[in-house]
């Protein structure tokens, strides 16, 4: 019997960001003043961040996502202006929609969303940051339970999207390198695909002990071939930012570099492109931000959902290409939707 189209869940992860999207909207209009600050003409990117007291990522989140709700947008200049539509989120404009957007200028969430705006990130850091783990810092990925509860939370994701980017992927006899691997899953249908090929998967210990334990129901499955991937996968408990990283053929980064600021992103870039062989590839697996960093909004959204949990944020497939050369890699032009809004891009090394 034939299997029914499998649906693209983007709907369900489009609904769930839209909180932050909102969230931004109000903060723009009742606490950091956006529309009042433009509404006596254009201003660069630059100066208006500094008027409402933002650094590079708060409004490299913010910017975007006003631009892809049309209530803002970058002129031929690159400065930024109201549209027809944002102005009736001014005083000027008789009538605006201020008052009732100030309905909600007291949630909490709205609240909170400014200040970690003003404050590039929450006050209180002192418990770590989700899906992060830098220097001597504490982090939940280092915590047995906060580890498997994050691990697990990302399962039904990596679980639904790794048979179509594993089929996107290029095919290997060689070796794959899932940094960051969490769950394991790219790694495990990438396997079944490729029967010759091996893995390794590098993340925090208490992340790859949740990892072992889903490899062993994938093999345990019955899908032909998936008995076979237990044997050709290495775990390896590493600190991605400071450990040595092994040799690959492919090196996949899934999810990763969004957790991170761009300094780090580029560090990161490097590093990966100095453990892929002469030949090799590597593959990002990520939403994107439009090149023109206007959009699209489902990412906008998900920046600030980003944005408010990690030290990161979407970027866009330029800013990633820049990364790539810098670190001395070949990006293609390549753009390959997978499915939530995700999509795959890659660089190969000479
Ligand atoms: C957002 S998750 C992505 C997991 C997986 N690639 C996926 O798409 O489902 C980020 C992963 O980065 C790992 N991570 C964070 N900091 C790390 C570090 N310094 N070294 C190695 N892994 C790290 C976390 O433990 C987590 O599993």
């Amino acid at each position: 019997m034939q299997q029914a189209p499998q649906p693209d869940l983007a709907p369900i992860t489009r609904h769930l960001r839209a909180m932050f999207g909102s969230r931004l909207l109000i903060a723009a209009v009742h606490h950091l003043a956006v529309f009042e600050e433009l509404s006596s003409g254009p201003l660069s990117i630059a100066e208006l961040s500094q008027r409402i007291g933002l650094k590079s990522r708060p409004a490299s989140v913010l910017f975007p996502a006003l631009c892809a709700m049309d209530m803002l947008e970058v002129n031929e200049i690159g400065a930024l202006q109201i549209t027809a539509l944002g102005r009736f989120l001014t005083q000027n404009q008789t009538p605006n929609l201020i008052g009732y957007v100030g309905l909600e200028k007291n949630d909490p969430g709205a609240v909170e969303m400014a200040i970690r705006l003003r404050n590039d990130g929450p006050l209180d850091t002192s418990g770590g940051i989700s899906y992060v783990k830098e220097g001597d810092d504490p982090s939940p990925m280092d915590d047995v339970d906060l580890s498997r509860m994050f691990t697990l939370g990302l399962a039904g994701r990596a679980q639904k999207l790794a048979p179509i980017v594993a089929g996107k992927l290029s095919k290997s006899e060689g070796h794959l390198l899932d940094v960051a691997g969490g769950t394991g899953f790219y790694t495990y249908e990438w396997l079944l695909l490729n029967p010759s090929a091996t893995a390794t998967i590098l993340d925090r210990p208490a992340v790859l002990a949740v990892a072992e334990e889903l490899l062993d129901a994938f093999a345990q499955s019955g899908r032909p071939g998936a008995e076979t991937v237990k044997n050709r996968v290495t775990f390896q408990p590493g600190d991605m930012l400071t450990d040595d990283i092994p040799q690959t053929d492919i090196l996949l980064a899934a999810s990763l570099f969004h957790d991170w600021p761009t300094e780090t992103c580029q560090l990161l870039a490097d590093r990966f492109a100095a453990a892929i062989r002469s030949g090799g590839e590597l593959w990002v697996h990520d939403a994107f931000l439009n090149d023109a960093l206007d959009g699209p909004l489902a990412v906008t959204d998900y920046s600030a959902q980003l944005f408010w949990g990690t030290k990161g944020r979407c970027y866009s497939r330029r800013e990633y290409r820049n990364w790539f050369s810098k670190a001395g890699l070949e990006p293609t032009d390549e753009n390959l939707p997978t499915q939530m809004d995700y999509g795959l891009i890659w660089a190969r090394k000479r």
